[in-house]
């Protein structure tokens, strides 16, 4: 069967009016801002350039010429098979929390390092801080309770001189989310996390082959946009995370201003406003974002 290669180069218009990914992807200018990129750029069945996105060292690539265009990123890697994020969702999640942090601020998104966001899982690969720090200028603590992802984190901030402005601390428990994070004192604006949302390495397995297999792969060539398994799953899966943030931030609601979370799977929801219901929680909104078919919702709460 032929590889479909699915096309990003149209308009994405569903995207955050902020976002700056809405466009076409500027393919001359990508490779002028990472020449590495020339060698993996092709065209389509219309004659436009694109990459191979089945590729993961394509996607790796274009996701650091985006970086380096957009956001004056100069050096970005992830350890092999560690997720590779795509670059125009994860930013959307960064202006919709700035508009929630602009309804307390006169409905002008606050800006500078005094805005301190929490990123509870920040991954191998930090992209929530360094979009977030780019775009706004917050500074950013990032959780992680896998080691591998905490040093390539830590070398990422280091290698970009981001020291002064994103944190990267170690969970040392996967049982906990704020709890030997947050120090005595330490006040956020926000919080934010995009969960492991699998219940078990199986499932992500058999996701992820179904989703090469409507590409017209017949395996999984590497993970691409999949990420180890152990970053997309948890015992009780996105439900079981999500009662975990919550409960906590119950604990942690005089340290943070809101909370908030991706959900992917739509029936987590119920169960989120039920406990934050239970809870106290006084506001809880829900953003719904969608990038091409892709749906996914950012459940935002305070007390
Ligand atoms: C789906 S990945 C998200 C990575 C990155 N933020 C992104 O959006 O690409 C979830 C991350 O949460 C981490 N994680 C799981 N449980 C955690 C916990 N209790 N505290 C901090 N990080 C945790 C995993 O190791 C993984 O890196």
């Amino acid at each position: 069967m032929a590889n479909k290669i699915p096309s990003n180069s149209t308009e994405k218009t569903n995207l955050h009016p902020r976002n700056l990914h809405r466009g076409r992807y500027d393919f001359k200018a990508l490779i002028k801002a990472l020449p590495a990129l020339r060698e993996f750029v092709t065209e389509n069945e219309q004659g436009e350039p694109t990459v191979n996105f089945t590729n993961p060292e394509a996607v790796k690539t274009i996701n650091q010429a985006l970086l380096k265009q957009s956001y004056g990123i100069a050096s970005w890697d992830i350890p092999e098979g560690f997720l590779c994020p795509p670059i125009p969702g994860r930013a959307d999640y960064i202006h919709y929390i700035a508009d929630v942090l602009a309804e307390d601020n006169n409905g002008k998104v606050p800006t500078g390092n005094s805005i301190k966001v929490l990123d509870v899982g920040v991954g191998a690969n930090c992209i929530y801080p360094l979009i977030g720090h780019k775009a706004y200028g917050w500074s950013f603590v990032g959780s992680e309770a896998d080691y591998i992802a905490v040093a390539s984190a830590q070398k990422i901030v280091k290698d970009n001189g981001l020291a002064g402005a994103i944190d990267i601390r170690k969970q040392t428990s996967y049982a906990h989310i704020f709890e030997g994070i947050i120090k005595s004192g330490e006040k956020f604006d926000i919080t934010m996390c995009n969960p492991p949302f699998h219940s078990s390495s199986k499932e992500v397995l058999q996701k992820s082959q179904r989703k090469w297999e409507k590409l017209g792969q017949d395996t999984n060539p590497g993970l691409n946009f999949g990420g180890r398994n152990n970053e997309l799953w948890c015992e009780g899966g996105e439900p079981r995370f999500l009662n975990k943030i919550m409960s906590e931030s119950k604990q942690f609601a005089k340290s943070c201003k809101w909370f908030s979370s991706l959900i992917s799977q739509k029936t987590t929801l119920p169960g989120c406003y039920k406990s934050l219901d239970y809870l106290g929680a006084t506001d809880v909104k829900t953003i719904t974002m969608s990038q091409g078919q892709k749906t996914s919702r950012i459940l935002v709460w305070r007390f």
